[in-house]
């Protein structure tokens, strides 16, 4: 058996359990599924289970689809390297986009937090994947597309060596969590690279070794207990228990380092940027490049936009509010630990002309000073912010900074993929896409489209899903998108996620199948804090966050991680509650399972009293609440067709200034409902098993965003195809078929060069000029 226990933001201790990994060594420190009778602890887990009756029981099993995705692909061939196109100062664009938003797809309260907002208003701080990488498959550029007729260049990974982030000094001074990390409620150790360390038992000497002031500076103050209601616990009960573990520390041997589970969790453990991903990051972080980097879904956006915003932390480190992490939504705000646009701002609606808001941002001293602050601008899924408001931004940053540069003379790095979801639409007003911005290719220098596709493996489907993109799908690719409409091949518990436009269509799918579930209804309410007192207000703040603030689970309930835990446990995984219990339930499971596996710890009747006495010893403590507390046991299906068991404890999420002020904060069990999801709420997610009622589909880019989320046909079924749903802006078009990709701009400015040079030179990036695209 495999166990593990992650510090997670210093704030709970989440105890990860491995169980039936196949094809594993009879040695291996991993748990193994075999048909050995149960011990004691083991009956005693059964036992936890069975106090809450439920359709989850059964153990997950490796699948198909898993085997397809998680163990050994085909080693990708070697192929030239492509690389997105270079533009400047393309023409300014009039948008008649009104066709366009003919109607709102989701709720209006998914962008409450962009609503009504007099005061700055950023967002919440959580989590990202970066992890269950597939190996790249190379993505036929926008060009290769539109003439079928032409081939598709592809990648192979294998010449990408990308370094290792810069570790970080003991001796330089702590610096506030907000502002170290990308993500402050996530545990540093996400953001290193994935190099992984093995997993220990909670109470072996590694873990309780002290971690570095660093670290230490984001262990969350907020553990102070009396505030939260799962964990009412005294500070002597924790304190108890450490000393408990550290009794136990003594008397056990260490544990030995555990090996890599399979090939493919190695495999996991290891993202590198891809030649294309590095070009970007270094031409913005080393060369202090604007940019606007795009491509398809699933061509490493986000994860290129994590690392960047992560380099740009260190680089300012010293100074952490130069860096303003934005989003055009609270969700996606949410997801790379910034705030919305509107919120950095501090333009509330942002309505009224530039020099009204102007006027409104001198009168509040905090959010000049975020404009005056700001060196470098992060804006995530661009496809959403209004061309309108990016010309009134643009306007301010120059009255403000004083300073006639574009922008203000701050840089701007900007992602997004037109093609997926457009602005918000206004009442009586057309809504304009940032690109038709008159003050958008003067101030972004230079424009990448990535071209290798990640998510998807297979250059088939990633076809299929370029055509559906373009709105220009072919006779074959539209039968192949029919044939999808069976039912998924599973031969596991794990439903496929279906996908909604609207809220109240996803909150009637998910209630209608916990109704079919039997068993005890575990109610979680969110604690939420923060500086802004004004409870209205922090609630709409909060409202974006992928967190709800009630959650309530069944055992059997179909859910989707909502917070990174660890290579193969990220945002967007989805399991199976199979139980409620205890930390000491679960500790004591995996404990004695543990020492069953290699007889590291005494015979399993002992190590079960140790743990009886232990809870017995606990219960009779004053204050002893929080122990007796159960969490969501679930068993996630892992990329490589294993099942992986987390206790769910409650996880932080942030809305953080630049300055490092939390203005609210929630704290809640990392798990949502997924049976079924929002397709807003799902852009940006990376999905193994996707359902998709294209006749529920009625606005531009939904189609794609909604398949896209999928890794592979297998893992995808598709009901009432219709081509005619596949509706793409022509304006979108239009401005991508004006991109080139790198590769060709290189090849035409530095034929030589180009051919002999293993990676793009990025010093090229000042040759280009208009005219060689
Ligand atoms: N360099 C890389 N190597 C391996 N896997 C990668 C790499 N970059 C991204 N991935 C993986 O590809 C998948 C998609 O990545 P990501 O979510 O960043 O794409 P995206 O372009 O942001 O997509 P979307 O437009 O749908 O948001 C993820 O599973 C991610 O882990
Ligand atoms: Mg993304």
């Amino acid at each position: 058996m495999h166990i593990a226990r992650v510090r997670a933001r210093g704030i709970h201790t989440i105890r990860l359990l491995s169980l039936t990994c196949p094809k594993r060594p009879p040695n291996s420190s991993t748990y193994s599924s075999s048909s050995r009778p149960l011990n004691a602890a083991e009956n005693m887990f059964k036992k936890a289970i069975q106090d809450h009756p439920g359709n989850g029981t059964k153990a997950l099993h490796q699948t198909d689809l898993l085997q397809v995705n998680g163990q050994a692909p085909p080693k990708p061939q070697p192929q030239p390297q492509q690389f997105g196109a270079v533009k400047r100062k393309l023409e300014a664009q009039e948008s008649s986009l009104g066709s366009l938003h003919n109607a709102v797809y989701f709720d209006e309260n998914d962008f409450d937090d962009d609503l009504d907002l007099d005061e700055p208003q950023p967002l919440i701080a959580p989590s990202i994947s970066s992890s269950a990488p597939p190996q790249p498959v190379t993505y036929p550029d926008l060009d290769t597309l539109i003439k079928p007729s032409q081939s598709v260049n592809t990648r192979a990974p294998a010449d990408v060596n990308y370094p290792d982030l810069p570790s970080i000094s003991q001796d330089e001074p702590a610096i506030p969590s907000s502002m170290q990390l990308p993500w402050s409620s996530s545990p540093p150790s996400h953001f290193q690279p994935p190099v992984k360390k093995p997993r220990t038992l909670p109470w072996t000497k590694e873990e309780e070794e002290p971690r570095n002031d660093k670290r230490k500076s984001f262990a969350t103050p907020q553990r102070k207990k009396p505030q939260e209601p799962w964990n009412k616990s005294e500070s002597a009960i924790k304190a108890q228990q450490k000393e408990l573990r550290q009794e136990y520390k003594k008397t056990q041997k260490p544990e030995p380092k555990p090996k890599p589970k399979t090939p493919a969790d190695a495999k996991v453990a290891s993202l590198f940027l891809s030649d294309e991903q590095k070009a970007v990051l270094e031409a913005v972080v080393d060369r202090g490049k604007s940019m606007f980097f795009t491509g398809s879904a699933g061509t490493g956006k986000s994860v290129l936009m994590r690392e960047i915003i992560s380099k740009l932390r260190q680089k300012y480190r010293t100074e952490p509010d130069r860096v303003a992490v934005t989003a055009s939504t609270g969700l996606a705000a949410c997801n790379i630990g910034g705030v919305t646009l509107h919120s950095f701002a501090g333009i509330g609606l942002g309505k009224e002309p530039a020099v009204e808001l102007v006027k409104k941002i001198k009168k509040n001293q905090k959010a000049r000073n975020r404009w005056l602050r700001t060196k470098v601008l992060v804006v995530d899924e661009v496809s959403m912010v209004d061309g309108d408001l990016f010309d009134k931004l643009e306007e301010i940053a120059r009255r403000i900074r004083n300073n006639g540069r574009p922008f203000g003379g701050i840089q701007l790095v900007i992602t997004g993929d037109f093609f997926q979801l457009p602005p918000v639409p206004e009442m009586g007003r057309e809504a304009k896409f940032a690109f038709g911005a008159a003050s958008w290719t003067t101030c972004i220098q230079h424009t990448i489209l990535l071209t290798n596709v990640f998510r998807q493996r297979d250059p088939v489907f990633a076809g299929m899903l370029n055509e559906l993109r373009l709105g220009n799908i072919s006779p074959s690719t539209i039968e192949a998108f029919k044939k999808l409409a069976r039912p998924l091949d599973v031969k596991d518990q794990i439903d496929a996620t279906e996908l909604f436009p609207t809220r109240a269509e996803v909150d009637g799918a998910n209630s209608a199948r916990m109704g079919r579930l039997s068993g005890e209804v575990m109610r979680y309410n969110a604690v939420d804090s923060g500086t802004i007192q004004d409870q209205q207000h922090r609630d709409r703040l909060l409202s974006a966050c992928m967190a709800p603030p009630l959650i309530q689970l069944k055992k059997g309930a179909q859910v989707m991680l909502i917070k990174n835990m660890e290579d193969s446990l990220v945002n967007g995984s989805i399991g199976k509650v199979v139980a409620f219990m205890s930390e000491d339930y679960f500790d004591a499971y995996s404990k004695n399972d543990k020492g069953s596996a290699d007889d590291a710890m005494g015979s399993d009747d002992e190590a079960v009293h140790r743990a009886r006495q232990k809870l017995k010893h606990l219960a009779h403590t004053e204050g002893s609440a929080s122990m007796a507390r159960k969490w969501p046991l679930v068993s996630f299906l892992q990329p490589d067709g294993s099942e992986r068991h987390l206790l769910c404890q409650p996880e932080t999420w942030k809305i953080e200034l630049p300055n490092g002020e939390v203005q609210a904060q929630r704290q809640q069990v990392p798990l949502i409902l997924a049976w079924a999801l929002s397709i807003h709420k799902a852009q940006g997610q990376t999905l193994q098993r996707v359902k998709v009622d294209l006749g529920r589909v009625f606005e531009k880019g939904q189609a794609y965003v909604a398949l896209s989320r999928a890794v592979s046909q297998e893992g995808l079924q598709v009901t009432r195809f219709d081509p005619r749903k596949v509706m793409v802006h022509p304006k979108v078009v239009e401005f991508y078929s004006k991109l080139a990709t790198i590769t060709d701009a290189l090849k035409k400015k530095k034929t030589k060069k180009a051919r002999t040079a293993p990676a793009v030179d990025y010093d090229d990036f000042d040759d280009f000029d208009d005219d060689d695209f």
